[in-house]
């Protein structure tokens, strides 16, 4: 039977500053530090062995995966996929959620945080903050850098990522984990658990709390679980 263990990294400095992130790389606070680190204890009670591991290309997913590991003592060679990146927040990126709330009005940036289709305008590639001026995604062709991105743009990416590289080592019986983002795995979470475009815009993927998915050898979903159960009241909607 095997296991998929989603993680959403640990609080970044721009969740702290509650600004639009999405390929931004910024890294992890001392708290995220520390929710990293006991991921890696609640995933170690669980005396899995981890096949592989999967990061996104982003510093905050790539630390979040080094403190696990490291709490494992796992040696095993992480697997980094910028399809697993956040979503691209396009001309959002970098402005304070709250401001742009009293600015637009909550409805409108709720529907940009968590409607399917709309997205933010496009950011300008010449803008500090667009991807092709961050040195972590040297390696990801031109053409593949979006400038915004909605959910199911996002969705597309990551579905298939996964059903090109990770699908079939579960169903080779392969345990898996993959450190990613919130809107990354709430794209997953879609595919999993055929969640229609209504549900999936309340699901909220919280930091560093591993979500454990058992399925069969068919990989239909048997159990799915968070690890710190105290930090995941009212949270599953599944
Ligand atoms: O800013 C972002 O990149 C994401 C995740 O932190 O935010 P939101 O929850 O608004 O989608």
């Amino acid at each position: 039977m095997p296991h998929l263990i989603l993680v959403r990294h640990g609080q970044s400095e721009w969740n702290l500053e509650k600004r639009f992130t999405g390929w931004v790389d910024v890294d992890l606070t001392g708290q995220g530090k520390l929710e990293a680190c006991k991921s890696g204890e609640y995933i170690k009670e669980l005396k899995l062995n981890i096949d592989y591991f999967y990061s996104s290309f982003q510093l905050r997913a790539v630390n979040t995966l080094k403190f696990i590991q490291d709490t494992l003592r796992s040696n095993t060679k992480p697997i980094r996929a910028w399809q697993l990146n956040e979503r691209h927040y396009g001309a959002l990126t970098g402005l304070n959620k709250n401001e742009m709330s009293e600015k637009l009005g909550e409805d409108k940036i709720h529907e940009f945080r968590r409607s399917w289709e709309i997205k933010p305008d496009p950011l300008s590639r010449n803008n500090p903050y667009h991807p092709i001026n961050i040195d972590a995604y040297k390696t990801i062709p031109k053409n593949k850098i979006p400038d915004t991105e909605s959910l199911k743009d996002t969705y597309e990416r990551v579905i298939e990522y996964y059903n090109s590289d990770i699908h079939n080592k579960l169903l080779d019986n392969k345990n898996i984990l993959i450190s990613a983002h919130g809107n990354s795995i709430r794209a997953l979470c879609k595919f999993l658990f055929k969640l229609d475009n209504k549900k999936i815009s309340l699901l909220e993927i919280p930091t560093g709390n591993p979500l454990l998915i058992n399925l069969n050898s068919k990989q239909e979903i048997i159990e799915c679980k968070y690890l710190d159960k105290d930090r995941a009241k009212n949270l599953l909607i599944f």
